[in-house]
């Protein structure tokens, strides 16, 4: 199994490095434009490789994409991040650039790998991957809902003072500060409706915070995170190694599931050794649907900009 992640910097890095302690591939390749800065975290990590007692082998690369051919998985993380007070769709003009750059130069060298995709604004650049490459819907998976997940499980746990791990919810929608949406209906706290524990207001609040959640860490790091995003994407890479069938939210193109077409957006999908392998349908009430439409709305503006920019 060979596993390339584009974009070396902190969620990149931080995504092999997972990927590595979880010795989910034999070889990892870092492949960067910045002049050995991938060669440096691969050297880096590798120099980890005693310590932590993995046999995985990192290499790095500065844009030689023929170091990256034949590989299996390909994480996209190229592209800015965000500042305090900006939106990830601000970061469209340069990023939408990058990312077809990027995902056209991996396809020539690894024709049948499962491309997932995490550069923001994502589920526009995970629409922009799949008009791009034209390869079949289910190699192309956009990593956005499955970080809002386990931020919301995060939040949840705060409220209820409990266990995150006792926790199931999900975050479907766009991943964007007001497009997403935390399913507080569907949350259980070991099976049971977290309703059942915490108050209405509490439980908006959670929601509320959670929709906030990479803005506020902006805020606090003056950067995006990476320490969930990076193991979010290498969560998502093991369910497609290790064909787990796992259920992870992600933005898939969808062909009128959940009332949308022509659209990639965040919905509870199967993952496994095919990249997506089913969406499943989590019967949305009126409510949620109506929100699952008004963001679709908004991400649907942002695809449009793609129109504009003449990348698709
Ligand atoms: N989908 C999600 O849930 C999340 C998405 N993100 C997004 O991931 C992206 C990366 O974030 P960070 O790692 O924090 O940024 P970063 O700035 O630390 O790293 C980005 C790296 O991409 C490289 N790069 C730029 N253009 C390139 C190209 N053409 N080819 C190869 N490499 C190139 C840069 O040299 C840099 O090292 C951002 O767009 C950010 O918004 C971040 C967190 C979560
Ligand atoms: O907040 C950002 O810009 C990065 C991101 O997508 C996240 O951490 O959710």
């Amino acid at each position: 199994m060979k596993i390339t992640v584009v974009g070396a910097g902190a969620v990149g890095a931080t995504c092999a490095d997972n990927i590595a302690r979880k010795e989910l591939a034999s070889e990892v390749v870092l492949l960067d434009i910045k002049e050995g800065f991938a060669e440096g975290k691969a050297m880096d990590m590798m120099q980890t490789a005693t310590l932590l007692g993995f046999d995985t082998k990192i290499t790095g690369s500065t844009n030689d994409y023929t170091k990256t051919a034949g590989s299996d998985v390909v994480v996209i993380t190229s592209g800015l991040p965000r500042k305090p007070g900006m939106t990830r769709e601000e970061l469209i003009g340069i990023n939408a650039g990058i990312v077809k750059g990027v995902a056209e130069n991996i396809l020539k060298h690894s024709p049948n790998a499962i491309f997932l995709i995490i550069s923001n604004p994502m589920d526009t650049m995970t629409y922009l991957a799949f008009k791009a490459l034209g390869l079949p819907k289910n190699r192309i998976i956009g990593m956005g809902g499955a970080l809002d997940s386990s931020r919301f499980k995060y939040y949840l746990s705060q409220a209820m003072n409990c266990s995150p791990n006792e926790i199931h919810g999900t975050v479907v929608g766009g991943h964007g500060d007001t497009t997403m949406i935390p399913l507080t209906r569907l949350a259980t706290y070991n099976g049971t409706p977290v309703s059942n524990y915490i108050d209405a207001d509490t439980l908006k609040k959670v929601a509320a915070d959670t929709m906030v959640g990479g803005a506020t860490l902006t805020g606090l790091l003056g950067t995006s995170a990476w320490y969930a995003p990076g193991a979010a994407g290498a969560a998502m890479v093991e369910a497609i190694v290790r064909d787990e069938k796992r259920v992870f939210a992600s933005s898939v193109y969808l062909e009128g599931e959940y009332g949308q077409n022509d659209i990639c957006m965040g919905v509870p999908v199967v993952v496994g050794k095919n990249g997506w392998e089913k969406i499943i349908d989590f019967k949305l009430n009126e409510e949620e649907q109506a929100a699952f439409a008004k963001s679709a709305d908004a991400v649907r503006n942002m695809n449009n900009v793609l129109v504009d920019m003449k990348l698709v």
